[in-house]
């Protein structure tokens, strides 16, 4: 019997990708294309739901033909997401009612700010794990029915279907046959229940909501359909869901409570594996659905920062202060410190733990001595001071220091990012050999799903590590940059709070 792979499809914030893994968890392939971001307005952040699936459709082709092997011998099909971003389409046409609304955007932030007014926080966090925010699906659902002229009336009637990225994509790898998401994924939305891992009636009249508009949970990891869009007659099971942060914890096999992973990408989202335990933090930080394998929940607690990576692009395509990511650290090793610059990169708002929708970006310290270089360094610096700031959340939660940080995502390439983000946090900082570690995650769930693997034993010792970091400055030259930095976050709520 030819040799069978797993195909992961990580449809991110900024690319379509699709890797090929084979059984030992290597990579045998990768194809990767970028696609449109859209502003419409200040704060709002939108995708093409038609280039989205045209992108990840061209990537899943170029991967097998780049690879030399032919569907058959593709064993399962796993998918890992951007989360939140929503979308809405005619179940008949299969076409979206408008684009996609993603998780960036901050459209709806007024309306969460009055759910807050109104003392609805604590019921939405005993619920859904999560606070009233603009980042999660419930409220972008709300503004499509509300905006989009129709579409309330046709959803009532049954003829409209919602669905983050992953149920797009399974709609369209199925021709339309399932309609459904994975519980991670479903986690992501504010509508559904963390206990009951249902839709919750109560949120769905909250946010006014016909059911007949939602998919069917399922868990993450089973057969839960075939293609149909591939090619004609060759029905590759789809096997494997989990929003792209929830993978990464996968991937990385920290699947033990306590075991910590962050990923810098767009955003930089820190989760903690906590078990079966539903953790609720005193901190500001989420709760939120691990996966469900075999009947069984997991759980994790998660710091999301809404920019983390994406300095790094502003700084190039906003600022044209490099041509390519990679030149930022050249450029930032150029100096030895920031000058005094901080840059709190609030474009979205603020995420955990200050949660504050109305925060902007701001740069401090500017003087005439400042250069390109310290901006940068600066860029880099916020991506770090961000981490800082969830991890001791999460620290003062678990009730203990973590120990050891698994970290993956684009930026972690950046010897001095990771460096840096050691030395604020005093705590070692470990790269795995295996960088795709949330397609990785999809690929295992997926195996697991179709027995390609057969338990988490079997692939918990292909995680190898590839590079440690340990501190070289002391907490207490560290401590002058952490002070500099609170103040300028202090500095850019209170910016935000007179608006
Ligand atoms: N050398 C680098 N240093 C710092 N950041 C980088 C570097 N290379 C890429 N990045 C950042 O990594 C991010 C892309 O990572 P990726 O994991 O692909 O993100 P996503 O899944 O959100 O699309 C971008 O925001 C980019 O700016
Ligand atoms: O696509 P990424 O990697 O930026 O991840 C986005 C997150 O899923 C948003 O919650």
């Amino acid at each position: 019997m030819p040799e069978k792979f797993i195909l992961a499809l990580d449809q991110g914030t900024t690319s379509s990708r699709a890797i090929l893994f084979d059984k030992n968890g290597h990579i045998i392939q990768v194809a990767q294309k970028e696609f449109t971001q859209l502003y419409p307005h200040p704060a709002w952040v939108e995708h093409d739901a038609e280039e989205i699936w045209a992108s990840q459709f061209s990537v899943l082709a170029e991967v097998i033909a780049k690879a030399g092997i032919t569907t058959s011998e593709v064993a399962a099909i796993g998918i890992t997401n951007q989360r939140e971003t929503t979308v809405v389409w005619d179940r008949s046409t299969s076409r979206p009612v408008y684009n996609a609304i993603v998780w960036q955007d901050r459209r709806t932030a007024d309306y969460c700010d009055q759910l807050k007014n109104e003392g609805l926080t604590p019921m939405l966090q005993e619920k859904t794990g999560l606070v009233p925010d603009a980042y999660f699906s419930a409220t972008k659902l709300k503004w499509i029915l509300d905006h989009v002229p129709g579409a309330r009336e046709r959803a009532v009637k049954g003829e409209l279907a919602f669905g983050t990225i992953d149920c797009w994509l399974s709609w369209k790898l199925t021709n339309g046959k399932v309609h459904v998401t994975d519980v991670s994924n479903a986690s992501r939305t504010m509508l559904m229940n963390i206990q009951t891992c249902e839709w919750d009636t109560d949120l769905l009249k909250l946010f006014d909501i016909p059911a007949s508009l939602l998919p069917e949970i399922i868990p993450s990891s089973r057969i839960y359909s075939v293609t149909e869009a591939i090619v004609k007659n060759v029905n590759i099971p789809l096997a494997g869901i989990a929003g792209d942060q929830q993978a990464a914890l996968f991937g990385q096999q920290c699947t033990q409570p306590g075991m910590v992973k962050n990923t810098y990408g767009t955003g930089c989202f820190l989760l903690m594996h906590t078990g079966e335990q539903i953790v609720r933090s005193a901190n500001n930080l989420l709760t939120t659905v691990a996966w469900k394998i075999n009947n069984r929940v997991e759980y994790a607690v998660e710091g999301s920062i809404f920019i983390g990576g994406a300095i790094v692009q502003w700084l190039r395509d906003g600022l044209y202060m490099i041509r390519a990511s990679a030149d930022i650290e050249t450029l930032a090793t150029g100096v030895s410190d920031t000058n005094g610059v901080y840059i709190v990169p609030a474009f979205a708002g603020l995420g955990a733990p200050h949660w504050n929708q109305q925060a902007r970006g701001t740069i401090f310290g500017l003087t005439r001595g400042t250069s390109k270089a310290h901006i940068a360094r600066a860029g880099l610096e916020s991506i770090a001071f961000q981490v800082r700031d969830v991890l001791k959340a999460m620290e003062s939660d678990a009730g203990m220091p973590i120990k050891e940080i698994r970290v993956d995502g684009g930026a972690t390439i950046n010897n001095l990012l990771m460096q840096f983000q050691c030395n604020v946090l005093q705590v070692p900082v470990v790269r795995p050999q295996v960088y795709e570690t949330t397609a990785l995650g999809a690929a295992y769930l997926a195996g697991l799903g179709v027995g390609y693997w057969e338990s988490i034993a079997d692939i918990q010792q292909q995680w190898k590590a590839d590079k440690y970091f340990y501190p070289d400055k002391t907490m207490e030259e560290m401590e002058p940059l952490i002070r500099g930095w609170n103040r300028a976050i202090k500095a850019s709520i209170a910016w935000a709070d007179e608006t």
